[in-house]
């Protein structure tokens, strides 16, 4: 008996978009069989080490290597010296300031690169650092941005002219030389004005305090010049591979042809590996020097103290009401301190990222933002964390903001923000600081979050327990942490994002093989996030073969279309949707291809699932995988053979997932100690294309935001040491502190996107973050408290009740 195959049962065959497919990547994870960069492992390979400096301010007054030298196994010592002929002494950084590659005179961060060794081994190498003679002579430590632009001390010589004038920097003119840039966006007036005259005004100043994304692997790479055919091989934890390609050119003069970039696998990226670090450029010169290859890899205290960390932004704030709560205006200035060098990764014209979308999910009809970047004896980045680009710190300020407003107008914060969200029907909405919404279905997210946790109960319950606990009968506190979130994602339209020049467009190129299986290769590059996987999925979809048959590849800048890589949560807006335009090029073509076999005109076939079947004749058909075939042979006189595609595409805007959050801790009043009871997490981003995959995602961001929210901090003394510089002091949550996190969904796709996705992995950590610090707060806010500062380690916590006066 032949059951015939039903439409569905195709199309679940394909394993396409919606499916929760198994990760394809997992089967090696799980066995070791993972590539990382520290896997390479080329015959002669030398490998580098680095000399950094213990201080965070200080001149060099002469570095010897001779000791370093004698040590058996040693190839080499480069210093400043060194590069300084091939002017490599300094480098660009993506955010258009310059960085030492090593120290030049003097350091300005502890852990600065001074001297790079080179040996036979590791071992070696590490035992030649310890013989390199550095004198410094120290220097006045500035690690507070606020007494940077007041201080005497010039951190960047290098940014004052001779006759002490400031040259102005990438981003403008300079009020300090401390000072990096003052960005300013919306109308400072007549929101100042608005401020002034409202009925209602809440002000806060909130510190979002610097931590790191610790990624298991640390940053590495491995450097291999082929002195004979002039070809350059850079390995490395590279999460925009290309822009690397064309960096390395720019600066060491070497072809872009000639140079070949290729990230293996990753063992998370968060961000951190999106810049780049003095380690590469060293590894390259070395190579060539020697003609041998030279591998780096970080370890853990390098990778936390030296390289991209994200937040340390000062941000205050004043929200201006009705007596009714309805918003009227937002102002905001931030004192963002950067480190040593500007060293973020922000599209050209944001030096402060998207912090302007600061507006979050209100109608807020005048809002004026103004940041100020400043140098401090810090180490350099600022681009990293489940959101590359500001957003994490803009939610978490609007977030607070409201809070602090739903206590001056004495309101229920939940009522407040339904009060001022923007309609379903104002979108495509454009915001006071000059974003276009996309879409958005706000109070349906909001409701269905509030009904789902019984947010009523929830109050009442909380009401009941501070009664309890002034009656004596209790010593825990109970917070209901609330966050409804915007994000910004898939930067981005060319018109206005661009790094170094580089439009952030994104690419997809597709190859069907005769036998109907194909390989997809894109301009992005996987860290984890399962690309391999859900790419196929796309495709699947739009191609009527299965993803099973589907190899994606990224991160060969030889094989590769030129992308700008996977931050931002950019690659499903950009990649993505290029992979879907890609795909439909090949239908286009496997159309035509069809009609001809079918012996009808292109108009009179229709793609079905995994065919063109004849209009209204479903029994006339050809199957993807038989076109495939024809492609490679009976192709249609005249036209091409095979079956290709590729498209490079430039999104007509960002697209801007949400979600609803809400988060209920317990809090000991006599210890800090924070349990949290349940965290609910409802996302919309846009259409799923692997609901499992955006859970895993979801889990990890929220994990992440625990972690920030709750404890993980780089914390400097003032003498500019890094007081948590490793996994010691430096809180990683564990299964111990991490919740059942309980996940939903709704989804309003985006009206530009071509499969209408959204980007989704920076979301959760965008909202976790405030909804964590939002219950904090709102445990003690029956007692008085407006705000208190992140991290929320019990510590802290213990010495907020203190202040309040409850333990008695
Ligand atoms: N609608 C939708 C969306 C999405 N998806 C999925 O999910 C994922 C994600 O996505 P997205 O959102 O688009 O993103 P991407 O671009 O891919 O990525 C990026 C992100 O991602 C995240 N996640 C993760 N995971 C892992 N595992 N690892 C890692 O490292 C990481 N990182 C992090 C970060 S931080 Mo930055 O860089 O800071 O900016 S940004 C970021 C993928 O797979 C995709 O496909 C789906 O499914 N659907
Ligand atoms: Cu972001």
């Amino acid at each position: 008996m032949n059951k015939e195959i039903t439409r569905q049962e195709r199309a679940d065959a394909l394993g396409g978009m919606g499916c929760k497919r198994k990760r394809v990547e997992d089967a090696r994870f799980t066995q070791g069989k993972g590539n990382y960069v520290d896997d390479i492992k080329l015959p002669g390979m030398l490998f580098g080490d680095f000399v950094r400096s213990p201080y965070a301010h200080a001149r060099i007054k002469s570095i010897n290597t001779d000791r370093a030298m004698a040590l058996d196994g040693v190839v080499a010592v480069l210093t400043a010296d060194d590069l300084r002929p091939l002017g490599l002494h300094w480098m660009p950084t993506l955010a258009g300031d310059k960085q030492m590659v090593l120290a030049d005179g003097k350091v300005l961060f502890q852990g600065q690169e001074v001297a790079y060794v080179v040996a036979k081994d590791r071992y070696i190498a590490a035992d030649a650092v310890e013989l390199v003679d550095v004198e410094y002579e120290e220097l006045p430590v500035v690690v507070d941005p606020f007494e940077a632009l007041k201080s005497d001390t010039v951190l960047r010589e290098d940014l004052v002219a001779e006759d002490g004038s400031l040259p102005d920097g990438a981003h403008g003119p300079r009020k300090h030389h401390n000072h990096i840039f003052t960005w300013e966006v919306g109308e400072k007036d007549a929101t100042e004005q608005v401020v002034s005259d409202a009925a209602v005004v809440a002000e806060e100043t909130m510190y979002y305090h610097r931590t790191h994304p610790c990624p298991l692997e640390t940053c590495g790479c491995v450097a291999s010049m082929d002195k004979v055919n002039g070809k350059l091989t850079l390995y490395g934890t590279f999460q925009a591979p290309h822009a690397i390609r064309t960096v390395v050119s720019l600066i060491s003069g070497i072809e872009e042809h000639n140079i070949r970039v290729v990230s293996p696998d990753i063992g998370g990226g968060f961000g951190n590996k999106v810049g780049a670090y003095p380690g590469y450029v060293c590894s390259v010169v070395a190579s060539i020097v020697t003609g041998v290859p030279v591998k780096w890899i970080e370890d853990r205290m390098e990778n936390l103290m030296t390289t991209a960390f994200a937040r340390d932004y000062w941000m205050k704030g004043k929200i201006a009401a009705t007596p009714e709560g309805k918003i009227t205006g937002l102002w905001c200035h931030v004192t963002a301190d950067h480190g040593g060098f500007d060293a973020c990764a922000d599209p050209t014209k944001f030096p402060a990222g998207f912090m302007n979308i600061c507006t979050g999910s209100y109608d807020i009809p005048t809002a004026y933002l103004a940041v100020d970047g400043v140098y401090t004896n810090k180490a350099p980045g600022g681009v990293s964390y489940r959101c590359s680009f500001r957003v994490t710190e803009a939610v978490y300020f609007i977030e607070r903001m409201i809070e602090v407003l739903a206590i001056e107008l004495n309101m229920d914060a939940a009522e407040l923000r339904r009060i001022n969200f923007i309609k379903k029907d104002q979108f495509p909405y454009q915001s006071a600081l000059g974003w276009e919404y996309d879409s958005g279905d706000y109070h349906t997210a909001w409701d269905k979050a509030l009904k789902a946790v019984d947010y009523e109960g929830l109050r009442a319950e909380q009401a009941q327990r501070v009664e309890d606990f002034k009656a004596g009968k209790t010593r825990k506190l109970m917070g209901i942490g609330l966050t409804h979130f915007t994000e910004i994602v898939g930067a981005g339209p060319v018109k206005n994002c661009d790094i170094l020049g580089l439009g952030m467009f994104d690419s997809c190129e597709i190859r069907i093989h005769p036998t109907g299986s194909a390989i997809a290769r894109l301009g992005t590059i996987s860290q984890g996030q399962g690309h391999a996987t859900t790419f196929a999925q796309i495709l699947a979809t739009e191609i009527g073969l299965p993803a099973d048959n589907i190899t994606i590849e990224e991160g060969d800048t030889d094989t590769a279309p030129y992308g700008l890589g996977t931050y931002g949560s950019r690659s499903t807006p950009v990649a993505g949707a290029a992979t879907a335009m890609a795909g439909r090029k090949i239908r286009a073509k496997a159309q035509m291809i069809a009609a001809y076999l079918l012996e009808v005109h292109d108009d009179d076939v229709e793609f079905d699932v995994d065919r063109f079947v004849v209009k209204g004749a479903p029994e006339k058909f050809k199957t993807m995988k038989e076109i495939a075939f024809a492609a490679y042979n009976q192709a249609i006189p005249g036209i091409e053979p095979g079956l290709e595609a590729v498209s490079y595409y430039d999104p007509p805007n960002m697209t801007y997932p949400f979600g609803a959050y809400i988060c209920v801790m317990d809090i000991d009043v006599d210890t800090g100690v924070t349990d949290i009871r349940r965290f609910y997490a409802l996302d919309d981003c846009g259409t799923r294309i692997n609901p499992m995959i955006i859970e895993g995602q979801v889990h990890g961001g929220l994990t992440e935001a625990l972690a920030v929210a709750l404890g993980q901090e780089i914390a400097y003394d003032d003498m500019g040491n890094v007081k948590t510089g490793t996994l010691m002091d430096f809180f990683l949550p564990t299964a111990w502190e991490v919740p059942n996190y309980e996940t939903d969904h709704t989804v309003t796709p985006s009206p530009h996107h071509p499969i209408g996705a959204k980007g989704v992995g920076e979301s959760p950590h965008v909202g976790g973050v405030p909804c964590f610090s939002n219950a904090v707060n709102d445990a003690f806010r029956a007692f008085g408290l407006r705000h208190t500062h992140m991290p929320h380690d019990h510590w802290r916590i213990w010495k907020t009740a203190n202040e309040l006066g409850l333990h008695g």
